[in-house]
């Protein structure tokens, strides 16, 4: 008979986007994005992160300041990453897995990309003009927005 305690998709899937996240140099936000087909077949992953050529070591990661010398300016967010990594895939149709609730700057990208579905965890950032206009664009756009919902399920790894 088959196992039976393995982890769903939602699980898998939020999950690989927990693993990305973890990839991240940021101090305080780290965020993992995992794009699926409607098949369930991973087309892309990102994190956020300096642009190709900027050294993490030499790019600032403060978030306040002089906006020159602030991350603001120069981090390329986690779905953002995922869309430009997943240049030969169709996203037409298909599943962001985030472990932030999108930007507006990458609402835009989510939507010209085709992806018709927006699984968040964290939604930390609710309330501002970033979030609100992010919606406003999801629901014009006709982009599911799925709160996911952890199921307690604990995943541990010996790397
Ligand atoms: O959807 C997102 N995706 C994403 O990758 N980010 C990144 C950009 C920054 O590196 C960090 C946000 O930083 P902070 O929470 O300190 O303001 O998270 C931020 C958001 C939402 O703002
Ligand atoms: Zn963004």
């Amino acid at each position: 008979m088959k196992r039976t305690d393995y982890i769903n998709w939602d699980e898998y899937f939020m999950g690989i986007a927990l693993l990305t996240a973890m990839r991240s140099k940021d101090p305080n936000s780290q965020v993992g994005a995992c794009i699926v087909s409607p098949e369930n077949k991973i087309l892309s992953l990102g994190y956020n992160g300096m642009p190709i050529g900027c050294s993490d070591d030499e790019m600032p990661w403060e978030r306040e300041g002089d906006p020159l010398d602030t991350k603001y300016m120069y981090v390329c967010h986690a779905e953002l990453n995922a869309i430009l990594n997943s240049a030969h895939n169709n996203l037409k149709g298909a599943r962001v897995y985030v472990t932030l609730f999108p930007c507006n700057e990458c609402t835009k990208a989510i939507i010209q990309s085709g992806i018709a579905e927006v699984v968040y965890y964290g939604d930390k950032y609710h309330d501002s003009d970033s979030s609100v206009a992010a919606r406003f664009m999801f629901k014009k756009a006709g982009v599911k927005l799925t709160a996911y919902t952890p199921t307690g399920r604990r995943a541990e790894l010996e790397l």
